[in-house]
Formats: C-alpha cells, structure tokens, sequence
C-alpha cells in the first residue's frame, strides 16, 4: 500500500506511525546500520526516512539496500537536495520547505528532481515543510539559508501550514531540526493541527518517550526520531511502545 494512503487511512482512524531518520552520513558502518535496522524491525517501526541536510558519503543506494534487504519497511527518502533521489527507496518526500522564502527549495530543486523522479517508480508525496525555531541554528536551517518560523507565533505556523494545503500538498511536516535543543511544543503542534486535515508529521528533538507520546497527543500522526537513537538505540523500545499503546487503544474503544 502507498506511503501515502497509509498514512490518510491511519489519520481517519487517530492511529499513528513512527519513522527513524538514518543520515547516511552516520550509516557509514554496515554492522551498526545493521543493528538498527534490525533493533526497528523488532520493535516495528512503520518507515525508515533517509537523508540530511548535508550528505557527504556516496552511500545513499547502500544504506537503502541494507534496509531493503534486511526488512520489509517501507523506505521513504527524506532529501535535502536534487542530488539524494535514489530511485531503489520506496517512496519520496517531495518537499517544498514552506516556512522559508528560498526560491530554490520552494520550487528549485524540484524542477531538476522532477524528470529523474519521473523515470522511478518512487511514490512521490508532495510534503510541505515547516521549520520552527528551536533554540540554536540547525543544519536545515543553517543549509536552507531560510529562518524557521519562532516558536511561539502559532498563527503563522498554521496559516504556512493552511496554505501548504490549499495549494495541494499532501502532508505537512513540522521540523524543529535534527538533535534540535527544544522539541516542537504540543501548543504549536495542535494549532497547526487544526488549520490542515493532511496528515502531520512532527520530528526534531523527540529524545525521550514523553516527548514522544506529547507529541502524538497534541495531534502528530507520524513522529520521526533521529538524533536520540545515534546516541541510545534501545530509546527505541521505549518510543515504539508509546505508538502501540496508543494505537491499541484506539483498537479498544472502536
Ligand atoms: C525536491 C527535492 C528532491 C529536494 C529538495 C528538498 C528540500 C526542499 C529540502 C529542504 C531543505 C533541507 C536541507 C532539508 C533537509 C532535511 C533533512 C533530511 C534533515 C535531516 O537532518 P540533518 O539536518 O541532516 O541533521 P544533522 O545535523 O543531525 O545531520
Ligand atoms: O534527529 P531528530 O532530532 O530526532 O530529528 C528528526 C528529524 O525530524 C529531523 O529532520
Ligand atoms: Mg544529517
């Protein structure tokens, strides 16, 4: 089933997903990409995204390989540029980062992206992507060249968001930036939740398990986490947990 469909159908019912970042920067060594590939599939996590800001190695095809090979979850890419479009990943975030006033990364790359999209079988989900200020400068925004929207100005965090929608993408995603310092507050989670009915994604500092679930109750239908399992694989468990505990009891009261 498409990335896509998944996640509308999941948001119909208030069930929600879980996406680890692997940076192929960080996944140079095969045997620890491999750990964690397995560590999620044990502890069924919904998507693997793969990308950065910044990617340095030419291993964007091995990490997705390693995956591919090793587990059935889908892989969705997670690009920072033009360059990071693997055509052997599942599915794509077309992302059109929103929150900025950067030409190139509201429509730049995506023309260059796009016929080299074309030629793939990537499910393509056309993302819109918010960044919100988390306290010190991230790689997205430093690279970006673009000022995330300040924590506490809600209204323009919805308003980017609404108008993501209106012009037909078909998520948005909230991003305080990789390792970020402050995790995106559950007050600015819920307003941007109510200005879209696309499904949400959320990541950027979720580092403990009580972030995590705060973030799913203020209205995140997928969180992503990064940063937090390259320092503590096993928080995995504990995130995971969260996510299935909250989808069981959806299961409970239907
Ligand atoms: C349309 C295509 C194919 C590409 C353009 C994609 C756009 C607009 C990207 C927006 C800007 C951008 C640089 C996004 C990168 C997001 C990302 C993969 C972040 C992952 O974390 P890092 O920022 O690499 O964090 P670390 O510093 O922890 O490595
Ligand atoms: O690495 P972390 O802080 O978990 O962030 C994940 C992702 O949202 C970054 O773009
Ligand atoms: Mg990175």
């Amino acid at each position: 089933m498409s990335v896509l469909k998944t996640l509308r159908d999941r948001h119909a019912l208030g069930k929600k997903s879980i996406a680890v970042l692997v940076d192929p920067d960080k996944a140079e060594d095969p045997a620890r990409l491999l750990q964690l590939v397995n560590l999620a599939s044990e502890n069924c996590i919904d998507f693997f995204f793969v990308g950065g800001s910044l990617v340095t190695t030419s291993n964007l095809a091995e990490v997705v390989k390693v995956i591919k090979e090793n587990v059935t979850i889908p892989v969705v890419l997670f690009p920072g540029n033009s360059m990071q479009v693997e055509p052997t990943a599942d599915a794509l975030l077309f992302l059109s980062l929103i929150s900025g006033r950067n030409p190139e990364l509201l429509i730049g790359q995506h023309v260059v992206a796009a016929p080299i999209i074309r030629n793939t079988k990537l499910e393509v989900i056309p993302t819109g992507y918010v960044l919100i200020n988390s306290g010190r400068i991230t790689s997205v925004a430093y690279i970006s060249n673009t000022t995330p929207i300040p924590d506490d100005k809600y209204s323009l965090a919805a308003c980017t968001a609404l108008a993501g929608e209106m012009l037909g993408l078909q998520s948005i995603y909230l991003d305080a930036g990789s390792g970020a310092e402050k995790e995106i507050s559950a007050k600015m989670i819920a307003t941007v939740r109510k200005s879209v009915s696309v499904p949400l994604i959320v990541g950027g500092g979720i580092n403990t398990s009580q972030k995590a679930f705060n973030a799913l109750e203020a209205g995140a239908d997928m969180i992503v986490i990064g940063n937090a399992l390259e320092k503590n694989p096993n928080l995995l468990m504990e995130i995971s947990d969260k996510v299935y505990e909250w989808n069981q009891s959806i299961e409970a009261g239907k």
